[in-house]
Order: structure tokens, then sequence, then C-alpha cells
């Protein structure tokens, strides 16, 4: 059983628990879930470099997200593809990182990880109810709050025998980012693993979801 089975705002796939520490990370989940906020966040704490998603489409994807119409497998493909590429260069490099990524069907992380157990996807999970007032309050971003119907209509969820964790989007950001590291460094007590850069507290306090 996962270490820190008391932690409910994690849950770690069987094949993240066989694959061990990840190298890079690829934070999903539906639009306004807490992609970027999250990313950022450990990102920060773990002092590896986050690489933005949106900042790789096509300008012909975000006038048409803009519009308030779905992108579809065609349009993403070129986005997926590069995205892919950062995630591969960091492995190929031996490099660590982490990018915010939709990624919202299985073949398209399948197209991100391309077979490799080093690239582990956090799942920010969370249903419509919790996540449309962020999306419905937040200013300034192309993506309108309209699309989420859609945005969950298109979403697979990852499944156990993907490389995944799951975390809870009901907790507030600090919280979310401090239990995935937490998790993550669970995985390898390996302290030369660059997962163990900056040290986390082992007795960092979780508020759980009300
Ligand atoms: N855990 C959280 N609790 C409350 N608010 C949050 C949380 N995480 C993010 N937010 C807020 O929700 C909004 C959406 O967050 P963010 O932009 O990080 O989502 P995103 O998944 O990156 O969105 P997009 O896919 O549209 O780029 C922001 O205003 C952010 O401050
Ligand atoms: O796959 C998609 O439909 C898109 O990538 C969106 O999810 C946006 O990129 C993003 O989340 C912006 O809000």
């Amino acid at each position: 059983m996962y270490p820190d089975s008391n932690d409910k705002l994690v849950h770690l796939s069987t094949a993240l628990r066989k694959a061990g520490a990840p190298r890079v990370l690829v934070v999903m989940g539906v639009a306004g879930c807490g992609k970027s906020t999250v990313a950022e966040l450990i990102g920060n704490e773990a002092h590896w470099p986050v690489v933005e998603g949106d900042a790789l489409h096509p300008k012909a994807n975000i006038d048409k997200m803009s519009a308030g119409i779905p992108l579809n497998d065609e349009d993403r493909q070129p986005w997926l593809e590069k995205i892919a590429l950062v995630a591969q260069n960091w492995i190929k490099d031996k490099e660590c990182g982490i990018v915010t990524c939709s990624a919202l069907k299985r073949k398209y992380r399948d197209i991100i990880a391309q077979g490799s157990n080093r690239v582990c996807f956090l799942y920010l999970k969370g249903t419509k109810e919790d996540i449309a007032p962020r999306l419905q309050s937040r200013t300034g971003h192309f993506m309108p709050a309209s699309m989420l119907d859609s945005q969950f209509a298109t979403l697979e969820e990852p499944a156990d025998d993907e490389v995944m964790m799951e975390l809870d989007v009901r907790a507030d950001q600090q919280s979310i980012a401090k239990s995935a590291l937490r998790a993550l460094r669970l995985l390898t007590s390996d302290q030369d693993h660059p997962l163990h850069r900056a040290c986390a507290s082992p007795t960092a306090t979780v508020k759980l979801p009300l």
C-alpha cells in the first residue's frame, strides 16, 4: 500500500507506484482546474522548470477557443507533438521538468509519454461544480467559461494502468502542490534524485477538502 495513505488529497495509480519517481510531470485536467497554478507552486518548491502548455498552441487554436469553439483531435495534434517534444527532451537530456496540458484523452497522453514511465500525469480531478466558478471569476484569459461542458465531454480520466496521480481540486492550491510533491518524494529514497532538491518538512500539515 502507498505509504502516505492518510493523505486524502492524492491517489497514486498502480502504474506510478510500479514506475517509481518520475522526471517529467504533466499537470493535466479540464480548463480552469488549476494546472498553471499548481505547476508553478510545484516548480518553485522543487526547483524544476515549468513550461506553460497553452503557450505552445498554434494561433489558430487560440483563436478557435477564444471564439468558444472546442478544439478537435486534428487541431490538438501539432500542439500535443510540441508538448511531447518538451517532455522527451527533458528525458533525453536527463533533466526534469513540469509542463501543463489538458491532455484530455488517453491517446493524447500516449503521444506525450511516448511509452516512457518517467512521465507522470498529475490529474487535477474535480467536478463541473467545483471548477465552473473559478473559470467564471477568472479574468484576462482567452478560454471562455462556456467551454467547460465540452472539456468534460472530451475528458477521459486517466486509468490505474497509466502513470498518474489524482489530486483533489477542492483543496487549496498550496495543499495540492505540497501533497503532490510529498507523494512523489516518497517514491524514491534516493536523496540525490532531483525530487529531493528542496526537501519539504515531513510533518507539513495538509488541509483536507471540506
Ligand atoms: N486549488 C484552488 N483553489 C481555488 N482556486 C484555484 C485553485 N487552483 C487554481 N485556482 C484559481 O482558479 C483559476 C484557474 O486556475 P488556472 O489558471 O491555474 O487553471 P488552468 O487549469 O491552468 O486553466 P487553463 O486550462 O484554462 O489555462 C485561477 O483564477 C486560479 O487562481
Ligand atoms: O485541449 C484543449 O481543449 C485545450 O488545450 C484547452 O484545454 C486549453 O488549452 C486550456 O486548458 C486553456 O484553458
